[in-house]
C-alpha cells in the first residue's frame, strides 16, 4: 500500500471512550456485589463521575469522593479488566488492526482512571505500557483500596494538560479523542491541535460545544483524517429513511448498528419524496411508496431499498438495479396473516356477516338463512398459486374446501387442489374466487366484466392482491346487479396516503361487501419479523456484499470475507468487463483470494477478495474500467 497520510499524535482518554463505561462505576458495581448499599453507593459515583466529567466539581475533589466510597480491594482488578475487555468501544474494537499498525510511539492514552485496569485492556491494541498515562491506586497490606497517588498529575485539577506539558510533544501535531471536559482542556491549553468530542458511548452538550470536530465513531475520526479504517465508510454517515409506520424494530437494528434514522409516519408522494431522498442511503418503504425514476434521479447516496412488505410492484426494479441499487423484501413474513384474514373472508361472506352486522348496528334483527351458506364442500378458486396462494389452499381443503387454483407459472400441486389451464375454467366452476397475483403491471384489470360475467351467479370475490388487478367499477356493477353475492376488498387502486385522509370508492355503501384499508399483513407477528428481516438482508449487504434474496441484484451468496479485502464491482452486463478487472488486477500485481460472479440480462456483480497488500492505485483504477455503475471496498 503507499504510505497512509503521516498520523499526528493521538491522544485518547479512555472511560466512555476507549471503552463505553466509567470503570471506577464498574468496579463499584463489582466490589459491592452482594451488599444491600450497592445501588445508592454506586448511583452516588456516577453522580461523582459526571459531575467531575461536565466541570460541575472539580476533578480532583470528583476522584477522592469516588475512591473513598468505592470499598474496592485488589483482587477486584482482575474481574474489572475481564470485565472491561468485553466494553471496548465497538468502533475501536472494529479497527484494532489500525491501533497494532500506528499505536507505537503513537497513540497514548491519557486517563484520569487508574493504570492497574488501562494497561492491561489497551495492551490488546498494541498499545504499550509507557504511552499510558494514568493513576495509580495505593493499597493497604491486606490489599484494600485506599487511595491513590496524589502526586500524580493526573489526579489533579488540569492534570491532563500538566500531562502533556510533561510528554514534550511540542511542535508535534496533536490530535485530542474524548468525552469529557479535561479532554477539551488540553486543546484550550494549546497542547493540541485539535479535540475530537468522541459521542459513541456519550454525548455531553457541554464538551461537544466546545469541539473542533465531532466523532460519533472511531470510522469517522479515520475517514476525516484519511486514515486506513476496516469500513469502506463511516456507518454514522450511512442516513436510513423510514416512511410508512415500519415497526420500530428496524430503527432500534440500524440504529444499533450505527447508522442515522429519520422516520416519516404516512407515505409520501413522488415530490415529496424527491426532496428527502438526497443523502439518504437506505430508504425504508411499504406498499404505498412509489419508487419511481424521477425519485431516483435524486437519489445521489442510495445504495439499498427495503420494501418492508411483500410486493414490490412500487419500485423501479429495473431503475434500481441499472444505478446499481439493491432491493430487498420481505417474502415470507406475512403470508399467513394474508392467509387467514381470506379465511375469515371466505366465511364471513358465505354467511352475508357484513349485512347481518349492519342492520345489528342499526337495532334490525334479520334472522334468516336466506343467501347463507357453508363453505364445507364449496369450490375455491385461487387465482396466483405462490407463497400465499399454496398456503391458503392447504388452509381451505382443511376446512372442507375443494381447491381449484390457476397461476401463469407451473406450480407444485398441494393436497387435492386442482390446476386450472386457463383463468376462465376457474372462473366458471368456483363458488368464491380469491386473487393472490403479484401486482405485476400486466396484471391491471385482470379481473374486469369480462371475467366477472364469467362467474357462477352468487359467487364471492376476493382481491387481497393489489388494487389495480380487479376493474373496480366493473366489480361494482356486479354487485349492483345481484350477479354477486358479495365481495371483500382490502387493497385499492388508489389508497389514502394517510390514516387522516377520507376513504373514497364506489365500493362503499354496497351490500354484503367487505372493506378493509389494506391490512392483509398488518399483525403484530408480521410487522415484527418484517422489521427483522429485511434490515438484516440490507445490514448484509453493505456489510459483506451478499445479495442473497434480493429482488433486482443478481443473488450472490458469499464465504466469510477473510483476512482480505473485498472489491465489489456492479457494472453494465456488457462482454469483457471481468476481463478487464481481472487485467487491472494482474497490471497492479494483486493477489485474487476469491472471484465470485453472477449476471442478470442487465447487469453483473462481481466481487473480488485480494490480498490485503497492494497500490491505492489499483483503486482508482478499478473504478475507472469502463461500464462500472457502483464499486466499493471491504476492508
Ligand atoms: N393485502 C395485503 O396486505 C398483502 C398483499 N400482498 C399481495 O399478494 C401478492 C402475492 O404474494 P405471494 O403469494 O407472497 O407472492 P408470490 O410471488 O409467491 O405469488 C404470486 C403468484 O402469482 C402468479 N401470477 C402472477 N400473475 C398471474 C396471473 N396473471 N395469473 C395467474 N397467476 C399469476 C405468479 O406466478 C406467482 O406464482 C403480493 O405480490 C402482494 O401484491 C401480499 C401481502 C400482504
Ligand atoms: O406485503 C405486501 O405486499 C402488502 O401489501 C402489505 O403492505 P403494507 O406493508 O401493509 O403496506
Amino acid at each position: 500500500m503507499t504510505a497512509p497520510a503521516p498520523l499526528p499524535f493521538l491522544v485518547i482518554d479512555f472511560d466512555s471512550t476507549f471503552t463505553q463505561v466509567e470503570a471506577l462505576d464498574e468496579l463499584a458495581d463489582i466490589a459491592l456485589r452482594g451488599r444491600p448499599e450497592r445501588e445508592q453507593v454506586v448511583a452516588a459515583i456516577k453522580a461523582l463521575t459526571d459531575a467531575g466529567m461536565d466541570g460541575s466539581l472539580s476533578f480532583s475533589e470528583s476522584l477522592k469522593r469516588r475512591v473513598a466510597l468505592l470499598s474496592a480491594r485488589r483482587e477486584h482488578l482482575d474481574e474489572l479488566v475481564r470485565h472491561l475487555r468485553t466494553k471496548v468501544s465497538e468502533s475501536i474494537r472494529r479497527n484494532q488492526r489500525f491501533f497494532h499498525e500506528h499505536a507505537p510511539g503513537r497513540i497514548y492514552i491519557v486517563s484520569s482512571g487508574f493504570r492497574e485496569f488501562i494497561v492491561p485492556v489497551v495492551a490488546e491494541f498494541g498499545i504499550p505500557a509507557e504511552q499510558v498515562l494514568a493513576n495509580t491506586f495505593t493499597f493497604d497490606e491486606a490489599g484494600n483500596i485506599t487511595g491513590f497517588d496524589a502526586t500524580n498529575p493526573l489526579s489533579q485539577d488540569g492534570g491532563k494538560i500538566r500531562q502533556l506539558q510533561q510528554m514534550g510533544l511540542e511542535g508535534a501535531e496533536v490530535y485530542v479523542l474524548g468525552d469529557g471536559y479535561t479532554d477539551y482542556q488540553i486543546r484550550e491549553a494549546g497542547m493540541a491541535q485539535r479535540f475530537y468530542a468522541f459521542t459513541e458511548n456519550v454525548s455531553r452538550p457541554a464538551v461537544v460545544a466546545h469541539a473542533d470536530k465531532i466523532a460519533p465513531t472511531f470510522d469517522e475520526f479515520l475517514y476525516q483524517n484519511k486514515l486506513p479504517m476496516t469500513l469502506s465508510y463511516p456507518k454514522n454517515r450511512i442516513k436510513a429513511l423510514l416512511l410508512e409506520n415500519i415497526e420500530p424494530t428496524a430503527e432500534k437494528l440500524f440504529r444499533e448498528e450505527g447508522y442515522q434514522v429519520e422516520i416519516v409516519p404516512g407515505g409520501l408522494d413522488e415530490e415529496e419524496l424527491m426532496e428527502r431522498i438526497e443523502g439518504v442511503s437506505i430508504l425504508g418503504i411499504r406498499s404505498k411508496t412509489q419508487l419511481t425514476a424521477r425519485v431516483l434521479e435524486r437519489a445521489n447516496r442510495l445504495i439499498a431499498v427495503g420494501a418492508f412488505c411483500i410486493g414490490t410492484n412500487q419500485i423501479d426494479l429495473l431503475g434500481c438495479m441499472q444505478r446499481g441499487i439493491v432491493a430487498f423484501n420481505a417474502p415470507f413474513s406475512n403470508t399467513r396473516s394474508v392467509v387467514e384474514l381470506t379465511i375469515s373472508e371466505i366465511i364471513s361472506l358465505a354467511r352475508r356477516l357484513p349485512v347481518k352486522s349492519e342492520k345489528m348496528h342499526r337495532g334490525e334483527w334479520d334472522k334468516s338463512a336466506a343467501g347463507a351458506f357453508e363453505v364445507r364442500g364449496k369450490k375455491l378458486g385461487i387465482v396466483g398459486y405462490g407463497n400465499i396462494g399454496a398456503q391458503l389452499s392447504v388452509l381451505a381443503e382443511n376446512l372442507g374446501m375443494q381447491v381449484l387454483y390457476f397461476d401463469i407459472a407451473e406450480k407444485l400441486q398441494l393436497g387435492n387442489a386442482v390446476k386450472c389451464r386457463t383463468l376462465a375454467e376457474l372462473l366458471q366452476q368456483a363458488d368464491v374466487v380469491t386473487l393472490h397475483v403479484d401486482g405485476r403491471p400486466e396484471n391491471t384489470n385482470l379481473i374486469g366484466a369480462e371475467e366477472l360475467a364469467q362467474m357462477k351467479p352468487g359467487a364471492l370475490l376476493i382481491n387481497n392482491a393489489r388494487g389495480h388487478v380487479v376493474d373496480v367499477p366493473a366489480l361494482a356493477a356486479a354487485l349492483r346487479s345481484g350477479h354477486l353475492g358479495g365481495a371483500a376488498v382490502d387493497v385499492f387502486p388508489y389508497e389514502p396516503k394517510t390514516n387522516a385522509e377520507t376513504f373514497e370508492n364506489e365500493l362503499r355503501g354496497l351490500p354484503n361487501v367487505l372493506l378493509s384499508p389494506h391490512i392483509g399483513g398488518s399483525t403484530a407477528e408480521a410487522q415484527r419479523n418484517i422489521a427483522e428481516f429485511v434490515p438484516e438482508r440490507i445490514m448484509q449487504y453493505i456489510n459483506t456484499g451478499n445479495t442473497q434474496q434480493s429482488v433486482n441484484l443478481p443473488n450472490l451468496q458469499l464465504p466469510a470475507q477473510q483476512a482480505a479485502h473485498r472489491l465489489i464491482h456492479i457494472h453494465h452486463n456488457v462482454p469483457g468487463v471481468l476481463a478487464r478487472i481481472n487485467n487491472v488486477l494482474a497490471e497492479h500485481q494483486v493477489n485474487i483470494l476469491g472471484q465470485y460472479l453472477k449476471t442478470n440480462e442487465h447487469i453483473g456483480y462481481v466481487i473480488t477478495d485480494v490480498n490485503r497488500e497492494y497500490d491505492q492505485d489499483v483503486i482508482q483504477a478499478l473504478r475507472a474500467v469502463e461500464h462500472t455503475i457502483k464499486f466499493r471496498v471491504l476492508y
